[in-house]
C-alpha cells in the first residue's frame, strides 16, 4: 500500500480520481513542515518527514502557483498568500503588469521508506489570474484559467467539471509521470 500523506481533502479526492484504482492509495493526514527554498526543496522535505512517520512507501504533492510577471512569486508560497490577501489580492498583485499569466506546478515525491532516494515528478498547467469565475471550492481554482481549453468560452478550473480539470491540470500531468514511474 502506498500512502499518500497530505492534510488536503480536494488533493487526495483528485488524485484517487484520476488513478481510479490503477494505483492503491491511502491517505494520512499528516502536518509536514514545509522549508523555503526551490520547489523540489519544499517537495523533498516533506516527503523525507512524512516517510518516517509512515515507515513505509510514501507519496507526498506540493503545489506552487507561479506568476510570471513576479518572476515565479508566490511559487510554493501561495497558500499563504491566498490565507492572507484572498483570491482578490492575488488579481490586485498583478495590476500593475500587463502579464497575468502564470504556471501551476505540481510537485509529487516519492520514497520508498525512510532513507531511502526521494524522486520528485512534476506536471506543469499554464493559464493565467482572473477575477474569480465559478465555485469557491478549492483553494485558487476560481481564479486560475487555463490556457487549453475544450471550447471557445474559456472557464477557470472552478467552472470546470471535475473530470474536464483532471484531463489537463498540473496535477494531473504529474500524476501520469507518477504512474509511469510507479509501473515500470
Ligand atoms: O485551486 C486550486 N487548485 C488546485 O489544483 C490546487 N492544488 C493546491 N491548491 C492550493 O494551493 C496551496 C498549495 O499548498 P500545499 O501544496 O502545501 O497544499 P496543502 O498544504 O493544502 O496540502 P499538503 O501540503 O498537506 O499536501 C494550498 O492552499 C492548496 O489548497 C490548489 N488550489
Ligand atoms: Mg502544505
Amino acid at each position: 500500500m502506498l500512502t499518500f500523506v497530505t492534510g488536503n481533502k480536494n488533493k487526495f479526492k483528485e488524485v484517487s480520481k484520476i488513478l481510479e484504482g490503477k494505483i492503491e492509495i491511502e491517505n494520512q493526514d499528516i502536518d509536514a513542515p514545509e522549508v523555503q527554498g526551490s520547489i523540489e526543496d519544499v517537495a523533498r522535505a516533506k516527503c523525507e518527514y512524512a516517510a518516517r512517520i509512515v515507515n513505509g512507501p510514501t507519496i507526498t504533492e506540493d503545489t506552487a502557483l507561479c506568476f510570471n510577471a513576479l518572476n515565479g512569486l508566490p511559487g510554493v508560497y501561495i497558500k499563504w498568500f491566498v490565507k492572507g490577501i484572498g483570491l482578490d489580492g492575488l488579481n490586485k498583485l498583478l495590476v500593475a503588469f500587463e502579464d497575468k499569466s502564470a504556471d501551476a506546478i505540481c510537485t509529487f515525491a516519492y520514497t520508498e521508506g525512510p532513507n531511502k532516494p526521494v524522486h520528485i515528478l512534476q506536471g506543469v498547467c499554464s493559464g493565467k489570474i482572473v477575477n474569480p469565475r465559478g465555485p469557491p471550492t478549492f483553494g485558487w481554482d476560481s481564479v486560475f484559467e487555463p490556457d487549453e481549453q475544450q471550447s471557445d468560452q474559456p472557464k477557470t478550473f472552478a467552472e470546470m467539471d471535475p473530470s474536464e480539470k483532471n484531463q489537463i491540470s498540473h496535477r494531473a500531468k504529474a500524476l501520469k509521470k507518477l504512474q509511469d514511474f510507479l509501473l515500470k
